[in-house]
């Protein structure tokens, strides 16, 4: 636990889908800076969690706070305009938007923030997407429009990244790059929530992990403490 007040500090938090409750009191901080990434078998509430943090779905229960403010009964853009950007799962490009389009059209600059993400900072990071400026949505491959998810998501000049499940479906080589461009914004200070199945490659990338199982934290700690205990990933991961 950091010693100044974390970027985002959530405490008990409950939601679900109708009658059905899905998550039963999460607990989860993120100091500025950080990697964190919720981890878990399918079906543990990892995407809820995610749903619930940016105000998609009702907070039942708990409070959450980010960056000093207190989220519960926010709107999902009013906490997008507060600095949560989140690239969902599956993409969602939009088909008739050309990739420079995508990247000019969400642009926000927070005010007296150094370094921000202008279109020329993205293009740098993937230099794919400026080859690919003119053209639409629809006609990127997967990999592309997972970069774009992100640039769109950068363009935004988020205080927390929040990807979820970001390498789902894409081929290893271009997998790795989504890291390598994890890592840079590490590297430049952007705070970020991963969601991946990856654990070996997220040990390498993360600071601190929180597992989750039907609902609940079960287990949170260091990379260096999770890669040192393989019984965790057998029992709450199971790779
Ligand atoms: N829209 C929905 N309506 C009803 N139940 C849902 C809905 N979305 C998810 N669930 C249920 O909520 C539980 C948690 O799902 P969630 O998507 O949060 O899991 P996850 O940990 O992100 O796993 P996955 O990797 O499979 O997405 C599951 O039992 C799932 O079936």
């Amino acid at each position: 636990m950091s010693a100044t007040v974390p970027l985002l500090s959530a405490h008990g938090l409950t939601a679900g889908y109708g009658a059905s409750q899905v998550l039963f009191g999460i607990d989860l901080e993120i100091a500025s800076g950080q990697v964190v990434t919720l981890l878990g078998r399918n079906g543990m509430g990892k995407s809820t969690t995610i749903k619930t943090l940016i105000g998609d779905l009702t907070l039942r229960q708990g409070s959450i706070q980010f960056g000093g403010q207190r989220l519960d009964g926010l709107r999902p853009d009013a906490i997008a305009r507060l600095g949560m950007a989140v690239v969902p799962e599956g993409r969602q490009c939009f088909p008739n938007l050309t990739v420079h389009e995508h990247l000019v059209a969400f642009a926000d600059v927070r005010n007296g923030q150094r370094d921000s993400w202008n279109v020329e900072r993205i293009y740098r990071m993937f230099p794919r997407l400026k080859e690919r400026a003119q053209n639409l949505g629809n006609q990127l491959s997967g990999g592309e429009q997972q970069m774009l998810a992100i640039g769109r998501a950068l363009s935004t000049n988020p205080r927390l990244l929040i990807l979820d499940e970001a390498t789902e479906g894409l081929a290893p080589v271009i997998r790795e790059e989504i890291w390598q461009c994890l890592a840079q914004l590490r590297e430049a200070g952007q705070t970020i929530l991963v969601v991946d199945k990856y654990v070996d490659r997220l040990v390498r990338l993360a600071d601190r992990h929180f597992i989750l199982e039907r609902g609940r934290v079960v287990w949170q700690g260091s990379s260096a403490e999770l890669d040192s205990d393989r019984s965790l990933w057998k029992t709450h991961l199971g790779v």
